[in-house]
């Protein structure tokens, strides 16, 4: 069996319920999953192929469990990316302080990993400006700091989520990192050459 090539490893960090899985269903399966919220164990994996001018550059995305229970086993899902998708929650301030958290990780311990800064939950905030906790300069402030790109986003609406993956893609294609297989990744994808493998740990 032949393997799928992934060219980048890209993890989502952050705290749980953020909406990491959200952008990963937007973004691979364009579509917003409603019904009761059921959080990640462990890790998902997908691939994804996306076009970058002539290229098309796979993106092996790690959807890793945001619950502190599982804090040791997102660093192994960490090590070894190309770029890393920290997430916040526009409503939840505590889930800015626990972006400041892996920010800090990634930075003493994945030195070739660049960040984006990604706030979750738009919709939420536009709808009704008195729930947002993060103001957008402060959030911006601390991407500049950092040296992060900063995206607001929104799974429900889909708003700026294409974006955030395609300037992933980007960023990747410009770089001269070297390029890593499947079997580095861990995971096999078999024949699905154009398509993606999603393999997904609920707890219900
Ligand atoms: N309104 C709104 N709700 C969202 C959005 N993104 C996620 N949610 C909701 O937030 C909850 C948590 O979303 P998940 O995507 O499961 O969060 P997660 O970060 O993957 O959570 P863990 O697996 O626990 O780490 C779910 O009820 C989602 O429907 C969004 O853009 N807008």
């Amino acid at each position: 069996m032949s393997a799928m090539r992934v060219d980048a490893k890209v993890v989502m960090l952050g705290k749980e319920s953020v909406g990491k899985t959200s952008l990963v269903e937007r973004y691979v399966h364009h579509r917003f999953l409603v019904g009761p919220y059921q959080n990640t164990i462990g890790a998902a994996f997908v691939a994804k192929p996306i076009q970058v001018g002539e290229k098309v550059i796979t993106l092996g995305i790690w959807d890793t469990a945001g619950s502190e229970r599982y804090e040791a086993m997102s660093r192994i899902y960490y090590r070894g990316a190309r770029a890393a998708i920290v997430c916040y929650d526009l409503t939840d301030s505590s889930s800015f302080q626990r972006a400041r958290f892996w920010v800090m990780e990634l930075q003493n311990c994945e030195e070739h990993c660049k960040i984006y800064l990604c706030a979750t939950k738009n919709d939420l905030v536009e709808g009704d400006r008195s729930l947002r906790q993060i103001d957008y300069h402060d959030a911006q402030d601390f991407a500049e700091e950092i040296g992060a790109q900063h995206f607001e986003t929104s799974s429900k609406t889909g708003n700026n989520v294409d974006e955030l993956f395609q300037k992933v893609a980007e960023d990747y294609n410009s770089t001269a990192f070297q390029y890593m297989t499947a079997e580095e990744t861990g995971v096999d994808l078999g024949q699905k050459k154009d398509s993606y493998f999603y393999s997904c740990c609920h707890n219900n």
